[in-house]
């Protein structure tokens, strides 16, 4: 690849790398405490408060994305229904999970529930990891197209549903490049704010 590139494509992968840098760098207390103020945020949003299903992601902890377990036991607290993304080739799939399920890594280095899976019903929330996002609702991810793919997916079965992406703070970018397979996020919430995408 050429020093001076500036396609979209390697812009994104630059700004993926920068990213993904400036997180691991997080130290662990930190990255607990901010993630319990993202949690509390979270429980208030209404769209959070009305579901009867969430799913979330697993949070991978060396790479100190938003921590989930809060959000977890909040659930299982108040009665609602959690499942977890499931790698299956390129697509991910729905798959029930309560805390107390065994787990097991993944390709990537991610959380699954080991099997036999309890195949789940669709959630009406997705809780979506970031590397960065923007305030239109524009999220990076690992560049793999997992969600992407999946929120495909959920609008191919005519399924109704909110993406809520969660992310520190210092993930926020001004502006992120638009591809025509993105699917914007409805609410990002952070440590700092719950940040509502203007439709
Ligand atoms: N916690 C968590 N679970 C998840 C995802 C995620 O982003 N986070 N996914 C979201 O798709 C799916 C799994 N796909 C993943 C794809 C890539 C990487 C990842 O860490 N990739 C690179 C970093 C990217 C890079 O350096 O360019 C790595 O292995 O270090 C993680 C999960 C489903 N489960
Ligand atoms: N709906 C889709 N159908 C088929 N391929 C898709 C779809 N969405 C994305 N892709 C493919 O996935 C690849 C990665 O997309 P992108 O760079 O936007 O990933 P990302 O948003 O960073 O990753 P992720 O969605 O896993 O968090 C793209 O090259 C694209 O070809």
């Amino acid at each position: 690849m050429q020093h001076h590139d500036s396609n979209p494509q390697s812009l994104k992968q630059d700004l993926r790398q920068r990213m993904i840098a400036q997180r691991r760098k997080l130290d662990r207390e930190e990255w607990k405490r901010k993630s319990q103020l993202v949690a509390e945020h979270l429980f208030g949003v209404p769209w959070f408060v009305q579901s009867r299903h969430v799913m979330l992601y697993l949070a991978i902890e060396p790479h100190r994305e938003v921590d989930t377990s809060a959000i977890v036991s909040y659930c299982e607290q108040s009665g609602k229904k959690v499942s977890v993304p499931l790698v299956r080739g390129e697509r991910l799939l729905v798959a029930s999970y309560r805390s107390v399920d065994p787990l097991e890594r993944g390709l990537f280095g991610q959380s699954e529930p080991v099997s036999p899976l309890t195949p789940s019903t669709l959630p009406q929330v997705v809780i979506t990891p970031v590397v960065a996002v923007d305030r239109s609702g524009e999220r990076l991810g690992y560049g793999a197209g997992y969600y992407d793919r999946f929120f495909a997916d959920l609008q191919q079965a005519g399924h109704t549903f909110v993406a809520i992406g969660l992310a520190f703070d210092q993930q926020l970018v001004s502006c992120l490049p638009s591809d025509p397979w993105d699917r914007r996020l409805d609410c990002i919430v952070t440590e700092k704010e719950i940040i509502p995408v203007q439709t």
